[in-house]
């Protein structure tokens, strides 16, 4: 039995989609954690942890070496909220074009007699302007900003992206009305709007700076619907304060950002529709049964992509650093156990590579193998799976 450990609230599709070989539980040793945006950076990963699901797409909440380090594959459920972050920010492009917030405010504040005198008097602040043929500039290309950046192009918007690392699977999910940016600066300059939807990491954090900011034209509004910090708050306050930009939207609060007519923070709800908690779920639960049961790898974010058909009664997989000879010495091993290799394939991303071998026989004891494998240098984890 699989023990499958949760730290945010997961919708009941997905537990439901688990089969009975496993068991939900707070356990301290869990086979495998199904989570949304607990924080795992200060944990201590229990050995027996093989997997590690986030429903939906940022995994900047996972230590990734670390879970590495303990033999543990990372996974996201790729696209699995990327509709509900794309309503959510036509939604804010509409807000922010025609101040919306501002004006319901208004409203729901102008009571009392004279009240159609003074909201066609008073109306006239809350002008807007129309999205048809203003520009929008997407910052990361992916399952969201694909989506935004069509439904945008539809409203007759033009839009322009930037994705350096855009993957051949997102470029055919693009418009063919969307320009390429080749620079950050080249996709922000005649933006009216600027929307991040790239991942957090070294590289983005603070992307939206100084620099990037003072590359957008006068009046723009900049939108962040992916994390907190990708937008530099000190440098966006700046450049609100001095007229440069018109406003601020994102889903991620904190404290220097409050309480200002031109930042409007919702509570993370990006990825908060029923439909969105569903696809993760259920797709987490998919993930974590097909990882554990044949070992096969598909969009995790620490293992490279590998799969094989499991058709032999065992399945040996090994994660190891990808360093020189060390297939050889997993062969070796086999076969000094004097096991017969049916099929062998390996892969590798960056740092880790991965093995998977299956066998008709096993001549030794099934606890042996895979010790004698996992006490090679360089292996993170060796597991033997049973068809
Ligand atoms: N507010 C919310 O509730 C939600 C927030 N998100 C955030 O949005 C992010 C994007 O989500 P998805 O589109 O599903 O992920 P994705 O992985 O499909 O797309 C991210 C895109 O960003 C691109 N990228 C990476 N580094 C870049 C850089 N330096 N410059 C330009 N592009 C770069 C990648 O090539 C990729 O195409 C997630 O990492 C997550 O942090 C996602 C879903 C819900
Ligand atoms: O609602 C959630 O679990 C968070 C969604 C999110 O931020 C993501 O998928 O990256």
């Amino acid at each position: 039995m699989y023990q499958v450990k949760t730290y945010n609230a997961i919708v009941q599709a997905g537990f439901d989609r688990f089969t009975d070989q496993y068991q939900i539980n707070q356990t301290d040793d869990a086979d495998a954690y199904l989570i949304r945006s607990v924080d795992l950076h200060q944990q201590v990963f229990p050995k027996n942890l093989k997997v590690i699901v986030r429903a939906g797409a940022g995994f900047n909440n996972v230590p990734l070496d670390k879970a590495t380090a303990n033999g543990t594959a990372v996974f996201t459920t790729p696209g699995s909220n990327a509709n509900a972050v794309k309503e959510l920010m036509m939604a804010m492009l509409v807000a922010a074009s025609r101040n919306l917030f501002a004006a319901a405010d208004y409203a729901a504040h102008n009571s009392g007699a004279d009240i159609s005198k003074r909201t066609e008097r008073d109306k006239t602040k809350f002008n807007g302007t129309e999205l048809l043929g203003k520009q929008l500039a997407v910052i990361g290309v992916g399952h969201v900003g694909s989506l935004v950046a069509n439904a945008a192009s539809q409203l007759g918007m033009q839009v322009i992206g930037y994705d350096p690392y855009l993957s051949s699977d997102a470029a055919w999910r693009i418009s063919t009305k969307i320009k390429r940016a080749k620079t950050l600066n080249a996709a922000l300059k005649n933006a009216d709007y600027v929307t991040v939807h790239v991942p957090k990491n070294e590289e983005t954090t603070g992307m939206i700076g100084a620099k990037a900011l003072s590359a957008m034209k006068d009046g723009v509004t900049v939108f962040n619907f992916a994390r907190g910090g990708i937008v530099n708050n000190t440098e966006m306050l700046k450049a609100l304060d001095s007229g440069h930009a018109k406003g601020y939207f994102t889903d991620f609060g904190s404290d220097e950002i409050l309480n200002r007519q031109d930042v409007v923070i919702t509570p993370h709800i990006g990825g908060s529709t029923g439909e969105a908690e569903t696809n993760g779920a259920v797709q987490g639960a998919e993930t974590i049964m097909d990882f554990l049961e044949t070992g096969n790898v598909l969009n995790s974010v620490n293992l490279p992509n590998l799969s094989a058909p499991f058709n032999t009664p065992y399945r040996i997989t090994v994660m190891h650093q990808n360093i020189p000879n060390m297939v050889g010495q997993i062969a070796t091993a086999l076969a000094d156990a004097n096991i017969n290799i049916e099929n062998m394939s390996n892969a590798a991303k960056d740092k880790v590579a991965y093995t998977i071998i299956d066998v008709q026989h096993l001549q030794k004891h099934d606890g042996e193998i895979i010790d004698c494998l996992s006490h090679i240098d360089a292996v993170y984890r060796a597991r033997l799976l049973r068809k």
